[in-house]
């Protein structure tokens, strides 16, 4: 999706990063429209922070360009870019009050006493931290000390927030509630977010647009469906979806019409293979796999292992020499044992084909 300049916000164009002999982006490039929330995924070490601290001007790229709402800041100092960065580790000031970390960043940029005053006043109320102004850091919560450090990157009402894994550090609930308050934070004031996060379940429920990183660049960038529906390639495909794809290995079968799996063979779905693409990885998502009990003409497994999650059961079936995971709802579930015999299919169409060597999504 390519939005016109004046929309962008955020454009990086084949931006490298080295550190050393460490090249943590490499050829990074992406785009974010001006208003949404868009998340960087992806597992440690792929570049998501030196990303983020790139566009904050943290750190100075030796190739590439970048953009900040059009105009070019690849080595522009930090000032002037009304970017403001939230860190995995909150980085409050544990010296100074609530009310102080809050006014440090105004008077700074020589914002009047009268203006902080109420500045602090309305981000207090928004955060539901007006009782806590007079505290200093070590003595609130790890939720409260999150929403003193958001609080302390949207008084400078900066034009882009970067939050950097700014939920690793709380606990399960709390990273719920602060996902939504998040969320209801961009919404109100219709800022751009950009959100670091190796957390797929994060990733998928904050981003309205989310880039897929691997070993600092892009691989795929789309919406939440998008990226699960047509996955680029095998390390998205893998990356999207819970539980992960089941993904076996598989050839074209000799009449070039269908596609052998290790349990079976099954048509082939509507593709065009490239010519001579024979050796084949078939991925079949765990919610497309339906077990039919003995219903004739399917194929027959074994249950492995029950993995109950409330609503949904995850059953292991062993079929030949291949283990899949499958999605079942908890009340179809209650009929299977381990070791008990079953059938099960799906549906071609929803399976993908990607070619074994370069691991491209055939479609
Ligand atoms: N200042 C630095 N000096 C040397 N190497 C660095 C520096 N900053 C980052 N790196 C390296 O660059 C690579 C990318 O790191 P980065 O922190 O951007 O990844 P990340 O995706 O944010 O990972 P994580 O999720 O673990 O924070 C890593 O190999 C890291 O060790």
């Amino acid at each position: 999706m390519t939005a016109g300049s004046a929309d962008v916000a955020v454009r990086l164009e084949s931006v490298t990063k080295r550190f050393g002999n460490v090249v943590a982006l490499d050829r990074m490039s992406f785009e974010v429209e001006r208003g949404r929330l868009f998340v960087v995924f992806g597992p440690s070490s792929v570049g998501k922070t030196t990303a983020l601290r790139t566009i904050a001007g943290l750190e100075r790229p030796q190739e590439g360009r970048l953009e900040i709402n059009g105009r070019d800041f690849t080595r522009a100092p930090i000032a002037g870019r009304n970017v403001s960065m939230v860190f995995q580790s909150f980085a409050l000031y544990p010296h100074l009050t609530v009310r102080e970390n809050f006014a440090y960043p105004l008077k700074e940029a020589g914002v009047s006493t009268a203006e902080i005053a109420q500045r602090i006043g309305e981000i207090a109320e928004i955060l539901k931290l007006g009782h806590r102004l007079e505290n200093k850091p070590e003595t609130l919560s790890g939720g409260e000390q999150q929403r003193v450090a958001l609080g302390r990157s949207l008084i400078r009402r900066p034009d882009i927030l970067l939050l950097d894994e700014p939920l690793t550090n709380l606990d399960a609930k709390l990273r719920d509630d602060m996902r939504t308050e998040i969320k209801r934070l961009h919404r109100q004031f219709g800022i751009t977010i950009i959100y670091a996060t190796p957390d797929e379940l994060e990733a998928l429920s904050m981003g309205e647009e989310i880039a897929v990183i691997r070993e600092g660049h892009v691989v795929q960038t789309g919406t939440p469906d998008e990226l699960y529906l047509t996955p680029k390639d095998l390390y998205v495909a893998q990356k999207i979806g819970s539980p992960t794809m089941n993904v076996m290995g598989a050839s074209l079968g000799s009449d070039g019409r269908s596609i052998e799996v290790p349990f079976g063979s099954f048509a082939l779905p509507d593709i065009n293979l490239p010519p001579g693409a024979r050796d084949l990885k078939v991925g079949i998502r765990p919610a497309d796999i339906r077990i039919n009990g003995g219903a004739p003409g399917g194929i027959s497994g074994r249950v492995h292992m029950l993995e109950p999650l409330g609503d949904i059961t995850i059953v292991d079936i062993d079929a030949a020499d291949q283990r899949l995971k499958v999605v079942v709802r908890e009340a179809d579930a209650l009929a299977l044992q381990p070791g008990a015999e079953l059938s099960f299919d799906f549906d071609p169409a929803r399976v993908h084909v990607f070619d074994a060597q370069s691991e491209q999504h055939i479609t």
